[in-house]
């Protein structure tokens, strides 16, 4: 499959689930105005129609991007996940395509540090259960149950980018942080990390998970962890909602095992505002219920915005897959007057070879190379005299093991 380049009104752009006004005004600047504009995420099959035709595509976390839906991707060139979260792409069928894509790792983290840490306060003090009291008339004026912060301990489970920010600020209000990772991590301030999640569970006042969604944390809090957690304690999920058993941790609410909890992110959400909500946590007034909002501030969105939209421009304008999330990763320069063809394969003895074979066969001039690889792809990059790019492109497109292959003018 490949791609030449084309004019850049002819670029075809579809942005979903209402990604923020920012992207759209960095790529109107860069001379991108052939845009599809979304609020919501569509439906699989609206999907498919329109990603056929797409040459980028824009989503958040709710666009299931699956090897089905990308079997049509044809002309599709690159995603850009505003946001962080990554699974609700198939990488490797994205990669197999030769399609990159993009996220925005860190602008997002501090909003749901302060989110959970603002949940765990009005937690501890048992303040959801008083606020619904008071919406019914009613008026729980008691000390019981009700905490302060300082010297409680916080297990945070997976210590990236949110759990670190999180522990930092944690620790500012005078907690005591420990956490859990599969890997080992430099522990920020006096954090400590614990090597079993059992041990983490079963001291913890208070839980909160930022792990991704992976086959490893697939329901890594099942009943028996759920079980394995303090009396009392306060559990807090704003990862992923396929990491935690609702239903356990309802039963746990209700039994009074767990004293609360703070969910954002649940294994099915409502595709649009206008979709209803069900949960087993519905209804329980020790519980705060958010609609997956853990990242949606106007400072992240903002910020987002920008960060994956100049993304996309760079690779649309010169190639460059810095930071990308599953293709080897090159910085470009702007191509002068040359041309620049881009040529993913797949990595795999001869093909190289077979290219450079074809460059001095045919006399073509090549003023600059660059190469990178990953285990399964290779990113070759060459710039040619700009008499030299049709021909150039129309013979690497031949080399067996091509995935895609485009050049920019
Ligand atoms: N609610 C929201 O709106 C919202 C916003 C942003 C991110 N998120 C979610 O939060 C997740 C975490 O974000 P981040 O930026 O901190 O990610 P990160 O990649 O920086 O950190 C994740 C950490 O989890 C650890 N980890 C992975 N598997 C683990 C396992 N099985 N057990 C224990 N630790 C494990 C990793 O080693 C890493 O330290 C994202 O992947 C995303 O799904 C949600
Ligand atoms: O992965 C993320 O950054 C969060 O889950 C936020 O997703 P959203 O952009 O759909 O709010």
């Amino acid at each position: 499959m490949s791609n030449n380049s084309l004019d850049k009104d002819k670029i075809k752009i579809l942005l979903l689930e209402g990604v923020h006004q920012s992207a759209l005004d960095a790529l109107h600047d860069a001379g991108y105005t052939n845009i599809e504009y979304h609020k919501t995420a569509l439906a699989e099959d609206e999907l498919i129609e329109k990603i056929s035709e797409a040459h980028f595509i824009g989503i958040r976390s709710r666009t299931q991007l699956t090897e089905k839906v990308l079997e049509h991707a044809n002309k599709l060139v690159a995603i850009g996940c505003f946001c962080i979260g990554t699974n609700q792409v198939d990488l490797d069928a994205a990669s197999a395509k030769g399609i990159v894509v993009f996220n925005a790792p860190y602008s997002n983290t501090r909003s749901v540090a302060e989110l959970v840490l603002g949940q765990l306060i009005l937690l501890l003090r048992g303040i959801p259960a008083k606020n619904a009291a008071c919406h019914r008339g009613g008026w729980i004026k008691s000390a019981v149950g009700s905490y302060e912060t300082r010297g409680k301990r916080l297990g945070i489970i997976g210590y990236g980018s949110i759990g670190t920010q999180l522990s930092v600020l944690a620790e500012s209000l005078g907690m005591e942080v420990c956490f859990y990772d599969i890997v080992t991590k430099l522990p920020l301030g006096n954090a400590r990390q614990i090597k079993s999640l059992k041990e983490l569970l079963s001291t913890s006042d208070i839980i909160s998970l930022h792990v991704p969604e992976t086959n490893s944390t697939k329901l890594m809090i099942g009943a028996k962890e759920v079980s394995q957690m303090k009396k009392g304690s306060i559990f807090i999920n704003a990862s992923r909602g396929t990491v935690a058993d609702l239903d356990a941790v309802a039963e746990a609410i209700k039994s009074g095992n767990l004293g609360g909890a703070a969910v954002d992110v649940f294994p099915v959400e409502p595709k649009g505002n206008d979709e209803e909500f069900v949960s087993p946590l519905r209804g329980l007034d020790n519980v705060i219920l958010t609609p997956h909002i853990g990242g949606s501030t106007m400072e992240a969105q903002e910020n987002i915005g920008i960060e994956v939209a100049e993304k996309l421009i760079k690779y649309s304008d010169v190639g460059t897959t810095t930071a990308a999330v599953n293709f080897p990763e090159v910085a470009l320069p702007a191509q002068a007057d040359n041309h620049r063809i881009l040529h993913i394969h797949e990595n795999r003895p001869g093909v190289l070879s077979k290219i450079n074979a074809i460059f001095s066969e045919n006399n073509i001039n090549i003023t600059g190379q660059y190469l990178r690889t990953t285990e399964k792809l290779g990113y070759m990059v060459m710039d040619v005299d700009a008499e030299e790019g049709e021909l150039a492109l129309e013979k690497v497109k031949e080399v067996d093991g091509t995935v895609k292959a485009r050049v920019l003018f």
